[in-house]
Order: C-alpha cells, then structure tokens, then sequence
C-alpha cells in the first residue's frame, strides 16, 4: 500500500478541495434552490405532499388511489376552490365548484387550451408530429362531416355491427353459456364499426389494422410514462429509439397505401371528381389537407380519429354490459323499446333517437364511469387570475373535478344508487324539454364528454345505441359469477371496466 507524507496527503487534500469540493458544493447549492426554491403553485393546496422528495410519493399514490385524492379535494374545497395534484411529471391543478369550473371552461383558448393540454400530456409533438397537431383537419372533420353523415351511414354501421358480432360472438342454439372476455371483445367491436366510417370496408375488417389501432393507445401511454422520466429535449430520441410509435406508424403506413393509392386511381380516373370516392373520414382527409401531405401524416391523423373514438365506445359499452348482466330487470324494457322504434324505422338513427330509456341508461354509465374523474382538461397558455384570486402561472395543467360532481347528493338524489331510469323520468316529467336530458347534452353537471367539446358525442350515442339494441335483441348475457359485477379498475384519474372479466352470452331464448 502506498504510504504518503503528512505534506502529500495536505497537498492532495488541497488540490481536492479547490477543483473538485468548491464546485461539488456550488452544485449542492444549487440542486438545493432548484428543489426547494419558491414555486408559483406553492400557495395553491395540495391534496398529498408538496416537498421536493416527498411529491413523488403522493404522485405514486395518485397512480393507485387517484380516485380518492380526486374526491378528498372535492369535500375540502366543496364549496369552491382550487387544489393541487401532484403527479410524477407535473402537478395538476383542479378546480371545484360551479363558478370557478365556468371561468375555466368558458376562459378563450389561447388562455386555458384543450389541443395544448393534449399535445403536452400525450406528447402529440412526437407521436403525431407538428404537421399534424398544429392542424388538426381530421378533428375539424369529425366536427362537420363526421356528424352530418351519422344519418346517412347508420344502416352500415349496423351492417358493420351484425359482422362483428358474428366473428367475435358467434351464436348457435345451445342453451349454453358460453364465455368471451368482454372489454377485449367490446374493444374489437368499436374498432371495426367506428372504422366504416373512417376508412370503410375492407380495412376496417382487417385483423392486422385493428390490432395496430388497439395497441396504438397503449403504446402512446408507455410513452407518457416513459417520457415522464427524462427532460423533455431527449423525447425525440428516447421516442425514436425505446418506444413503438415509429414501427406502428410505418404498419399504419403500409396497411394504408393499398387503400390511398386504390382511391387516387379512383379520383384520377373520374377526372378528379370527388363524389366517386367513398364517402368516409379517409376521403375527405384525401380533399381538405394540404397538397404537401404525406402517407406518414395521413396514417398518423388517422391513428389519432381512433384514438380518440374506439377505446371510449369500448370502455362505455363494455361498462353498459356489466350493468345489464348486473341489473337484469332492465333488459325486457330496453328490449321492447328497441323493437318498437326498429318495428317503426329500420336500423337508422330516427330510431336510434327514439330509444330514450337506452338513452339515459348509457347517459347513467357514464355518470358513474365518464372516461377520467376530472374533465375539461387545459393547459394555461397565458398567465391567469381566478375570480378566487387564484394566480395560475403560463404552462399549468388544469381540470375541473367531474366525477365528484355526478356522484354529489346534490346534483343527483341518491347519487350512489345506479338508477337508469334517473335521465329518462326527466324527459317524461318535462316533454318539452327532452333534449336537455339526453346523453349527448353537457352541462357543468354532467362532464364525461367535456362540456360542449367533444365533436364525437353525436357518433358515440348512435353507435353505442346500435351496439347495445343488436346485442340485447339477439342474445341473453349473464354475469361469470352471477350476482358479482366485475370491479372496475383506477389508474391516475382515469376509470376503465376491468380488462380480465369475461361475460356469458347465449342466443336469445325468450
Ligand atoms: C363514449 C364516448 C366518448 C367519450 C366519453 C368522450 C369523451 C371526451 C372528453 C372527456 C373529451 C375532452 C373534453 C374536454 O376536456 O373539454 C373529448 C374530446 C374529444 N373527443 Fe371524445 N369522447 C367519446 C367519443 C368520441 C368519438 C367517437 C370521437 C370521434 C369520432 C371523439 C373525438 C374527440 C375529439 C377529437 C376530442 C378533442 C376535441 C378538440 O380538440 O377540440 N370522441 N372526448
């Protein structure tokens, strides 16, 4: 072993202190004022811990009981206030009470903006690129086109349903149960109906594209997660190299040249007439983007119509069948009055709008099970004020509580009691105003849907009404064990049926 003089050992020690101690405490210090330094949210509360260490824990907690962190704010803040959330790569803040949740939806978009909050969250720059989220002409078309053609395509989208339902619950005259896992067959359903309109048939009908649109959502969620653990610089990288968003897109990509190239041939053949084209989300993308568009960004502005629409419908259908199996007494009434309305106008949406106890039904689902316990999601773009006086810095995430509210005794008598009845007493008892009380409707008391926001409403009410009336009219369900509804999971905010129950179903004996 080496041995030093007295004098050497001074001498390293010194070297040591002045290059590597002096700048070893400059960073300490540093690090020190960067984690406890006073932050603009700091007077905000915080439903768990705030400190610089111990955030992390309540943003771990969050991820398993976001439910509870959610509705414990909600009661301390009951009447009118704003709390803070902390999660692994913010903090959220939410806001409570009428008032405060109406200058927050009604604030100006370049204020508190719902496209900024979901290019943040889901990290849109990357999945989807500039291109595509700085113009969102598929969300515009949802809004337009999308809506005005419901009427015109429900006959195929009732064809779309009756064939996927003979592939993924194929009947015979047993009197057998026999079992399928629900949310997985549901998903599979609302991929292959929701994707008629998108980008028709036969591609809406292949395997290997709705394999891609069913995991697409899940990878863009590894990649939330993912990203939350490196400075936002690196995304690209760390997205290119340890995600699966570029090999999908090029799936995508491949899957959807066939079908592109078949429709420019179309279009060049009928002389640039654009009414020879099916008439679909796919064509009217093909008509409205810019000249300089590319497959790549095509397949990813598709990818984003499913992303937003198949997994919702699944989750509301599937949660809608949990609560017939579970609440059997509900089915005959249903029954009948899809018969009715199909005895009177066929498999169209006169019908579909005539089924106003499925109505309220659905609407009940998802009073209990709105996609996220919060809603109206934004991103301040702008320094902001609440009337409260509430300061929320530029770059805030923020939300106003929505469940807490459905399942306040308040707003809705006996909120914990599932009543499907609840919305269709309504229309009854005020005929005049029926509409007021439908699904589609929002309010500040009713946010599954945001308020007023999302353009896919109108879709989802018919197609979820299509979806439940063929099912009811053509099969018996039943619970895997009567009498137990599968639980429903929580992850963060969000509420999902539970991914592993299975549901029993048999031809329809009665
Ligand atoms: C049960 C079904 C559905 C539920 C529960 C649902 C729920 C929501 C919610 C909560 C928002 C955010 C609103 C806000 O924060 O203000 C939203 C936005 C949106 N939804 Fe839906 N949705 C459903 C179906 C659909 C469908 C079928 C489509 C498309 C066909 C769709 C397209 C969109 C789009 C594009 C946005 C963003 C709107 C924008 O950027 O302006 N949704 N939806």
């Amino acid at each position: 072993m080496a041995m030093y003089t007295p004098y050497e050992i001074r001498s390293i020690f010194s070297s040591f202190s002045t290059y590597v101690l002096v700048p070893l405490i400059v960073a300490g210090a540093a690090l020190i004022w960067a984690l406890w330094k006073p932050r603009p949210l700091d007077t905000i509360p915080t439903v768990g811990a705030s400190g610089p260490l111990s955030s992390y824990f309540s943003a771990i907690r969050f991820m398993f009981q976001g439910w509870d962190m959610i509705q414990e704010g909600y009661l301390r803040f009951y009447d009118g206030g704003i709390f803070k959330i902390p999660m692994i790569d913010r903090y959220m803040v939410v806001v409570v009470g009428r008032k405060l949740s109406e200058e927050l939806r009604s604030a100006p978009e370049d204020v508190f903006s719902l496209d900024q909050a979901m290019v943040d969250m889901l990290h849109l720059d990357f999945v989807f690129g500039k291109k595509v989220y700085l113009n969102p002409i598929q969300t515009h078309l949802m809004k337009t086109k999308m809506t005005k053609a419901i009427a015109a395509f429900t006959p195929e989208l009732y064809n779309e349903t009756v064939q996927g339902f003979e592939i993924h619950m194929p009947l015979d005259d047993s009197k057998e149960w026999k079992a399928v896992p629900c949310l997985p067959t549901c998903s599979q359903l609302s991929t292959i109906i929701n994707n008629r309109i998108v980008v028709g048939n036969p591609l809406c009908r292949d395997p290997e594209y709705i394999k891609l649109n069913l995991s697409f959502i899940v990878d863009m969620f590894k990649c939330r997660m993912l990203f939350s653990l490196f400075p936002r610089f690196l995304e690209p990288l760390v997205g290119q190299f340890a995600t699966n968003i570029p090999s999908q897109i090029q799936l995508g990509m491949r899957l959807l040249k066939p079908v592109l190239d078949e429709r420019t041939q179309i279009l060049e053949d009928a002389d640039g007439d654009w009414s020879a084209l099916p008439d679909d989300m796919l064509s009217w993308l093909m008509e409205s983007v810019p000249k300089d568009e590319t497959l790549d960004t095509m397949t990813r502005r598709l990818l984003g119509v499913n992303v937003a629409a198949i997994h919702t419908i699944a989750h509301t259908f599937s949660h809608g069948i949990f609560y017939l199996a579970s609440n059997k007494e509900l089915i005959a009434p249903i029954r009948k009055e899809v018969e009715d309305a199909i005895a009177e106008d066929g498999w169209t949406k006169t019908a579909m709008g005539k089924l106003y106890l499925l109505d309220s039904f659905l609407k009940e689902v998802l009073r209990f099970n709105g996609a996220q316990a919060w809603s109206l999601n934004r991103i301040a773009l702008k320094d902001w004020t609440f009337s409260d006086g509430t300061f929320i810095p530029k770059g805030t995430s923020i939300a106003a509580c929505a469940t807490p509210v459905h399942m306040d005794e308040t707003v809705y008598p006996d909120p914990q009691k599932f009543d499907a009845y609840r919305f269709y007493r309504m229309m009854e008892h005020h005929d005049s105003e029926v509409g007021q009380h439908l699904l589609v409707k929002t309010s500040l008391e009713y946010l599954p849907f945001g308020h007023g926001t999302c353009p896919g409403r109108f879709f989802a009410a018919n197609q979820m009404k299509l979806m439940i009336g063929y099912l009811l009219l053509n099969y018996d369900i039943e619970l895997e064990t009567p009498g137990v509804m599968p639980k429903r999971v929580w992850f963060e905010a969000a509420v999902r049926p539970n991914p592993n129950a299975n549901i029993l179903y048999r031809k329809r004996q009665t």
